[in-house]
């Protein structure tokens, strides 16, 4: 284990987040692991993948792209280490333990039982590390498999699943503001990786003291997604409503923000296409520059966009008022942002180049500075017109790290961004 991670001087530095492109200051990545190794052809659709990862290849992109973050200033944490660093004491641990086991799908209480067994013998990084990778039946090998579950069970190799979508960091909570949602995933593979922001949230030491506003919560009903999550500026948010979010979860984080009276006054609603290819707001637009967004035409014919602000009624309670707005995007955005704004197409437009780009995140982008993002290598297209218009790219090598079906922006969670 590196050396332990450092409480910033004041709580309240921990965590903020008031736009998509301030300077990044400090950001939760996870290095893809063994669950990574632990993803075959028969899962790959239920664990949300297309393809399996060659995971050293995989670590050594995923290395280059921590890399230019800390080469320009960035605090680079991990998720792994963290999650180790929070379980402070046994009681911490052990409620912890058992609330993976209990939405781990085990299916007898004998097996969870021995699974607990297995996971306390292990020292907290180990633990971390076998969780994600996941445990296969072989693993327990004292295990009697005397109930009739453990005789008829189908030959499926698994105890506990792998978890392969974790270094897609973006997605299980979302900073905004000096706050999170701590999100309800559309899916059961990626809804237990919120039990480590939890756990984070709740007990490291780096967390411990700061007032966290929480506008969601992972155990809500709705589901909501950090890739469907855009911070526009200090007073707009974008949300996504799409094959991940629900138009309900966008409705309940707008009340909670506004009801708090922190800074942000309109949340702009994309609605997208539920697709796999469009599966979250962010791997179709992304905020580059102050005036300059990338977008995937292919999404621009069928979006709609509402307009959420509050207003209070005669008890003072927050109302929403929701308008829909039936201008083109950059009408809108300029509406809003109050600039003239211009959007980059993925892949110049193209109808092939735009596909197969988008496919592999070419709108994807990760901002560290206004006018300065991070790209994959494979999306040359793209990334040409990005230069054109005078964005600096940091490029990353790409051809395993996008078989997870997710980009720079999905890699990363800031933590700190100065105010753009
Ligand atoms: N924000 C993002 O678009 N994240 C990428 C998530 C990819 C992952 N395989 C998933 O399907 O959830």
């Amino acid at each position: 284990m590196e050396n332990a991670i450092r409480k910033p001087e004041a709580a309240e530095d921990c965590l903020h987040v008031t736009s998509e492109i301030g300077r990044l200051r400090s950001v939760l990545l996870h290095r893809p692991g063994p669950e990574v190794e632990n993803l075959t052809p028969d899962l790959l659709a239920r664990l949300l993948f297309d393809d399996i990862p060659y995971l050293e290849v995989a670590q050594s992109e995923h290395d280059y792209f921590a890399s230019v973050l800390q080469g320009n200033g960035v605090e680079v944490l991990y998720l792994e280490q963290l999650a180790a660093e929070a379980l402070t004491d046994d009681r911490v641990k052990v409620e912890f333990i058992r609330q993976f086991i209990a939405e781990a799908g085990v299916e007898n209480d004998r097996l969870r039982c021995a699974l607990a067994d297995y996971f306390t013998g292990f020292d907290n990084p180990s633990l971390i590390t076998q969780m994600m990778a996941g445990v296969r039946r072989d693993e327990l090998s004292s295990y009697p498999n005397s109930t009739l579950s453990d005789r008829v069970h189908d030959g499926y190799p698994f105890i506990c699943d792998p978890m392969p979508n974790l270094y897609f960091t973006r997605d299980p909570f979302a900073t905004i503001g000096n706050g999170i949602t701590l999100n309800h995933m559309r899916t059961q593979t990626r809804n237990r990786e919120t039990l480590f922001a939890q756990t984070i949230f709740a007990h490291h030491p780096r967390f411990q003291g700061a007032h966290i506003p929480c506008w969601f919560q992972r155990e809500e009903s709705t589901s909501l997604e950090g890739g469907d999550e855009l911070i526009l500026n200090d007073k707009v948010l974008a949300i996504g409503i799409s094959q991940r979010t629900d138009a309900a979860s966008v409705e309940k984080v707008c009340q909670r923000l506004f009801a708090d009276q922190v800074s942000f006054e309109t949340v702009l609603a994309f609605h997208i296409p539920a697709s796999r290819a469009f599966m979250h707001l962010d791997t179709v637009f992304t905020m580059v520059d102050y005036d300059k967004f990338t977008i995937h035409a292919g999404i621009e014919g069928p979006l709609t966009v509402y307009a959420m602000t509050p207003w209070r009624d005669r008890t003072g309670a927050v109302r929403l008022q929701i308008e829909p707005l039936q201008q083109k995007l950059e009408t809108i955005l300029e509406r809003y942002l109050d600039r003239k704004v211009m959007l980059i197409r993925c892949g110049q437009g193209d109808p092939i180049h735009a596909a197969r780009e988008q496919w592999n995140d070419g709108a994807n982008t990760l901002a560290i500075a206004p006018g300065e993002v991070v790209v994959y290598s494979r999306n040359h297209v793209t990334n040409k017109i990005l230069e054109s218009y005078g964005i600096r790219l940091h490029v990353i090598p790409s051809s395993e790290l996008s078989r997870g079906r997710g980009g720079p922006r999905c890699m990363s969670m800031p933590l700190v961004r100065d105010d753009a």
